[in-house]
């Protein structure tokens, strides 16, 4: 057989659901043998693999946050776009099978699709229903509006529970898909879909105030701060935080974690006074990117995985149990036709917030170079306002001054 290597970075209840698609395909045929590899978190995969092909050691395929999209673009001799490696490969392929907020967010400006989709998701809130009962809340309706997190979060303070709220992904969640709910933008020329010449603007912007109040609500812990990733869902989980902000696609982890209260699925929520709010969410997650040096052969083995990782009934299985968005229109509508919506209500929080508006400039992702890097940036200085070191206006303002600094490298070294 044919071995192929796919690193990835899905750990845990994730981590077996990609081992099920990796066994399945390997028992549906007997050419290739898709050997499916944990390398850590997202960073950690990404930087494995750019370590791995200098080495001339890289794998197949690599699963790489959407954040990195800008690098991989940019490593031209080393990726594989993969509309082109299907179309060599001779594999049928149509990209419009494909929601277009996912597509658009990984294609070329021409609009030939370079990386495959796989795990796309956008943030949501997660609410424990049980506290919302115990604290006079309605357990079958979110907060809408921040003024509403805030008055359900000292409800749920005075019921017991010390904290009202955290947060996964703070850069991601409270300032990249915050800016694309309130129709603001991250940066300038469409959030750098425009051009590597794009800079940073998210210091001037409704994001402002927004951490500002965060910083507030940390001191009472209306709101408190978990850390980076995912690494604050235990609080959610052992029930000191009622609510917690996090990805759709953390739904297979919530529900693992979650065996002594009920939790529900809503909207994130918008300030009211911002015009325009709310708008569409941006999506996260990853796709799949193809790596060159490898035997044409092999290609033809990836290619194959990647129609079967993309049939209705795979996409339509992963979407259910993991969260991640119905990738395909044919899984979203196979979804629909199983009634698995009205089984499990909540569960199309992810799609219908991705397809609230019409996306804008604002809106419909984004593309900045070393992003992987200017997370970090940003969070660092996230970090100084919710431990009460800066203030969120000057702590925007160094994250921005520093993130243009990095793009501005960027684009010297890619034009
Ligand atoms: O937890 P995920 O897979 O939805 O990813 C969240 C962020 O988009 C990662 O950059």
């Amino acid at each position: 057989k044919t071995e192929i290597q796919w690193w990835h970075a899905m750990g845990g209840a994730l981590g077996e659901k990609v081992n099920k698609i990796a066994a399945d395909f390997n028992a549906a045929q007997d050419e290739y043998e898709i050997k499916a590899v944990y390398k850590g978190t997202y960073p950690e995969t990404m930087t494995a693999a750019i370590a791995a092909f200098r080495a001339r050691q890289q794998p197949h395929i690599v699963q790489v946050f959407e954040v990195g999209t800008a690098t991989m673009m940019a490593a031209k001799g080393a990726i594989y776009p993969v509309q082109q490696l299907m179309e060599e490969a001779g594999e049928p392929f149509d990209p419009d099978a494909y929601l277009a907020a996912v597509t658009g967010y990984y294609s070329t400006t021409d609009g030939r699709l370079l990386s495959m989709p796989f795990n796309s998701s956008t943030p949501v809130l997660y609410y424990n229903k049980t506290a919302f009962e115990k604290a006079g809340l309605d357990p079958e309706k979110a907060p809408e509006t921040w003024p509403e997190m805030e008055a359900a979060a000292k409800k749920l303070q005075a019921a017991g529970y010390p904290c009202g709220f955290g947060t996964e992904w703070p850069s991601w969640i409270q300032i990249e898909n915050f800016s694309a709910w309130h129709n603001e933008p991250l940066g300038t020329l469409e959030n750098g879909f425009g051009g590597l010449g794009t800079e940073l603007v998210f210091n001037k912007t409704a994001a402002v105030d927004h951490i500002a109040k965060l910083g507030e609500w940390q001191q009472s812990k209306i709101f408190d701060y978990g850390g980076r990733r995912n690494d604050g869902n235990p609080k959610f989980y052992n029930q000191q935080c009622a609510m917690q902000f996090a990805s759709s696609g953390a739904y297979a982890s919530m529900t693992a974690n979650s065996k002594d209260f009920d939790f529900g699925i809503g909207r994130l929520p918008y300030w009211p006074d911002v015009e325009g709010a709310p708008q569409n969410s941006i999506i996260g997650g990853a796709t799949l990117w193809v790596l060159q040096g490898h035997e044409s052969e092999e290609y033809k083995g990836v290619a194959k995985f990647f129609t079967y990782l993309s049939s209705a009934d795979v996409q339509a299985w992963w979407h259910q149990n993991t969260g991640y968005l119905p990738i395909t229109k044919a899984a979203y509508e196979k979804t629909k036709a199983d009634g698995f919506y009205e089984q499990n209500p909540g569960m199309d929080t992810a799609v219908l917030q991705i397809t609230n508006k019409e996306p804008t400039a604002n809106s419909k992702g984004l593309r900045f170079g070393s992003f992987v890097q200017i997370r970090d940036i940003i969070e660092e200085e996230l970090e100084a306002v919710f431990a009460g070191k800066k203030g969120a206006q000057e702590a925007l303002d160094a994250a921005v001054a520093r993130g243009n600094e990095l793009i501005r490298q960027f684009e010297k070294a890619n034009s």
